[in-house]
């Protein structure tokens, strides 16, 4: 079993009967899903599921969880996702799969919200190791691209696949990713992308998660938040 699957599997004893489930999306979501879909069939395990992505939606489907829409939903019991870079604060970057306007939406409307990753995922600050994703309303990006350089950013239109046009989101958006040549304070930058007009959502998960399960070689640490 690999580090991913282990800490699924741990996160997936954390779902009690009759509970609402947000369902990430990523390897390690997936992982989870499964387990979680095991516990249904074979443990009778009684949930209702609402997935952050459509490759997540139909994962979930072809397992045979029981999926509510995202729209009927006005809270959620349990979010559980990966992530991409997570700091000692429990600041999270996400989104570097384009899902990232569901996934926070879901992240904030649950009562908790655990985190899986392994532990090189562990940064001293957020963009360390990956650009910050910025989903743009593609009539502003330009526009949203001149904010971002004042705050000191490089803001590159993020590519399709095949790079031979733009990367769309499943919400319609462009995706300026951004990295920074010196440190910027996580907090302070996560209030600053909320505050610029034609931002749809941005990886930056301040003050969210519930609990992150690292694990490290066959090992999982829970940290809970305070
Ligand atoms: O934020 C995400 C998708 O938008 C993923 O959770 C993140 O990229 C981690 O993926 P993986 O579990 O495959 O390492």
């Amino acid at each position: 079993m690999n580090d991913k699957q282990l800490v699924a599997i741990q996160a997936a004893h954390q779902v009690k009967d009759g509970m609402t489930v947000g369902l990430g999306t990523g390897s390690t979501a997936n992982y989870f899903i499964q387990e979680l879909a095991r516990r249904h069939q074979e443990e009778g395990l009684r949930i209702t599921a609402a997935a952050s992505s459509v490759v997540s939606a139909i994962k979930a489907q072809e397992l045979g969880l029981p999926l509510v829409a995202i729209e009927h939903l006005g809270k959620l019991d349990l979010y559980v996702d990966g992530a991409d870079e997570v700091t000692t604060r429990m600041t999270l970057l996400k989104g570097r799969g384009y899902d990232l306007v569901r996934e926070k939406l879901l992240a904030r409307g649950s009562d908790q919200f655990i985190v899986l990753i392994d532990k090189s995922k562990l940064v001293g600050r957020i963009g360390e190791k990956f650009p910050i994703p910025v989903e743009v309303m593609p009539f502003a990006w330009q526009l949203v691209k001149s904010r971002l350089q004042a705050l000191g950013a490089h803001a590159e239109l993020r590519q399709n696949a095949a790079k031979d046009g733009w990367a769309i989101t499943s919400h319609g958006s462009l995706v300026l990713d951004l990295t920074f040549d010196s440190h910027t304070d996580d907090e302070t930058l996560n209030q600053q992308l909320n505050d610029i007009p034609g931002v749809v959502e941005h990886g930056i998960f301040h003050d969210i998660a519930t609990a992150i399960f690292v694990a490290d070689n066959g090992k999982v640490e829970e940290i809970w938040k305070n």
